[in-house]
């Protein structure tokens, strides 16, 4: 406590220096502000910055000279719902929120989204830096969050042709259809222990994001389980804390950190994200770093030679260790941890966050519900689980996947990407610099693209061709809403992405009836959390039983 400390006559001085020079600064800092609002009055900080264009800037609030609207942006928290308001109270579908020297241009329409990511998809394909993704991608060693450059074209080259080809996918689907088995043994022994009819309340969010968790990390690591693991099929503590751990690290990522905007004052980590995200970080390195490390020496000599006898690949990380150029292994240990660490944030959230959704609103539906058993009862029957061939044939069923995917993104705005030219847009200048954030939330909701916005409605996306109903996908080119996005920034995962997403909604619908916790005639509250778009309480279901008993084993 501050009392009991004494203070000696030279620290004294001290303190009284630093309290004199912290003043003085921060006399500088306001005086500075005010010559320059007098100099320039706000309205001249909206002209676009020395641009060959009279074109303007997209509408937006009259930011402050060096500051731009960081203040407002941090009286109005969250940041992402203040700017989806302001551009519902502007009636816009683009804006620009100046932020420190950057233009966060936030976009709802999907003309301009085509414009930004087809007509112009060059210019505007850079990621901007920040605090979050420097931590995710060990300092810019990945795909997804790493700027353009060689360290990008090598990775993204890697992911595409070694980690997720049409041929690695089909290798690693006995390990996928192994965890859709598990999800559906844990959900069993979750609901059949809770009571003697045989149905009971299974925590969703709990077995869809482990479900998640457990594909990576089979896929990655070839198991389940860091630790002792559960009889029951469920997570332990190890598996919980990764996804906790993952869901944390995305929130922080672009969380409109003000030192991305402003980024002399880092050091100061107001708003605390960078002490939270060095914990989550520790997390990962924590579980997956022993299990990396003694994967290398087993695989690699002293020399750093491929110890190249050894037996074939047997998960991703055998594969990413393989790999060679001339002769010497392709990627350092770290772009291996970095790498691993990066294909856990992109492939648990999107697909959980979707299914969860997806049955929220299909168990406050209950005809929706029944037309999506209905169709995979005929097309699989009830004596095997549904597969992923299964999929071609499952329309309505992935149209709810679809339809979850348009109504309730996990978060408001897509990965930002950086303009590396000056550009004219929609009639509106873009300087060099600017943040593009397409938002999923608006595009998705855009009463003029969708007819009843808000109301979950899987027809929607239902289509006749040649007389029978056209293959649904969850990808979605033309940007109505963001799935996947577009351009050559956009996912390189859609074949697995979709089959994660798919497997694990048409699973919980074949292998169980649902209903709300409290009986059909209760509703499940669909609002959502405050800070993203996820739901605001962890979906819990009445789980029952619906196929032959030999289904819920694990042999
Ligand atoms: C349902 C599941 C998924 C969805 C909805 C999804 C969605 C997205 C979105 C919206 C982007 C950003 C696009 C942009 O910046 O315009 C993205 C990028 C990316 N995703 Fe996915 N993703 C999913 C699963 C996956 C999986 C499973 C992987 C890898 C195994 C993956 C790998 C990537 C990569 C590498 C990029 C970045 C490409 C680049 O920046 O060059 N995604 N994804």
């Amino acid at each position: 406590m501050i009392n009991n400390i004494s203070l000696c006559p030279g620290s004294l001085t001290s303190l009284t220096n630093l309290a004199i020079s912290t003043k003085i600064s921060f006399i500088i800092f306001a005086s500075i502000l005010l010559v320059l609002i007098i100099k320039f009055g706000f309205n001249t900080c909206r002209k676009p910055p020395s641009m060959s264009t009279n074109a303007p800037l997209p509408p937006g609030p009259a930011p402050w000279p060096i500051v731009g609207c960081v203040p407002k942006l941090l009286r109005s928290k969250p940041a992402m719902r203040w700017i989806l308001s302001l551009m519902a109270e502007m009636n816009t579908e683009i804006a620009c929120i100046r932020l420190g020297k950057v233009h966060v241009i936030p976009v709802t329409s999907p003309e301009l989204a085509r414009e930004f990511f087809r007509k112009n998809d060059e210019r505007f394909a850079q990621r901007p830096k920040s605090m979050g993704t420097e931590y995710m991608s060990h300092g810019y060693l990945t795909t997804v969050f790493t700027p353009l450059g060689d360290q990008w074209k090598k990775m993204k080259r890697i992911m595409t042709s070694e980690l997720i080809s049409p041929a690695r996918l089909h290798w690693l689907l006995v390990k996928r259809t192994e965890e859709a088995k598990n999800l559906v043994y844990f959900v069993y022994n979750q609901c059949t222990k809770k009571s003697a009819s045989g149905g009971g309340v299974v925590d969703l969010r709990m077995a869809i994001r482990q479900y998640a968790g457990n594909v990576v990390r089979k896929m990655v690591f070839n198991r389940r389980y860091f630790g002792q693991g559960r009889e029951d099929g469920g997570p332990g503590l190890e598996e919980v804390e990764q996804v906790d751990a993952i869901f944390t690290g995305l929130s922080l990522c672009y969380a409109f950190c003000i030192s991305d905007y402003l980024p002399y004052l880092r050091w100061f980590d107001f708003q605390g994200h960078e002490k939270m995200m060095k914990k989550t970080m520790k997390i990962f390195n924590k579980y997956h770093d022993p299990i990396i490390d003694q994967r290398i020496r087993q695989r690699r000599n002293t020399n750093d030679k491929l110890i190249t006898e050894k037996k074939e690949p047997e998960d991703l990380l055998d594969v990413l260790i393989s790999l060679k150029a001339d002769g010497k292994p392709l990627l350092s240990t770290e772009e291996i941890r970095a790498q691993i660490t990066e294909l856990f944030y992109v492939a648990v959230d999107n697909p959980s966050n979707a299914v969860e959704w997806a049955l929220a609103e299909m168990i406050n539906q209950p005809d929706i519900l029944r037309k999506a058993v209905e169709e995979i009862d005929l097309v699989v029957g009830k004596e095997r689980l549904v597969q992923e061939s299964d999929l071609p044939k499952l329309n309505y069923m992935k149209a709810c996947a679809r339809e979850a995917l348009r109504l309730h993104p996990l978060t408001s705005f897509n990965i930002p990407h950086m303009s590396t030219a000056d550009a004219v847009v929609g009639g509106y200048s873009i300087p060099k610099g600017s943040h593009v954030m397409l938002s999923r939330y608006g595009l998705g909701r855009n009463a003029r693209i969708w007819d009843e916005p808000l109301k979950f409605k899987p027809e929607r996306h239902l289509r006749m061709e040649n007389g029978s109903l056209a293959n649904v996908e969850l990808a979605e080119p033309d940007l109505r809403f963001i799935s996947f996005s577009s351009g050559r920034r956009g996912c390189v995962a859609i074949p697995i992405g979709s089959a994660m997403t798919n497997m694990l909604l048409a699973t919980l619908l074949q292998a169980f009836d649902w209903s709300a916790p409290l009986g059909d005639r209760y509703l499940i509250d669909l609002s959502e959390s405050v800070d993203d778009h996820s739901m605001s309480e962890s979906l819990l279901a009445q789980a029952k039983p619906r196929l032959p008993l030999c289904i819920y084993t694990m042999e």
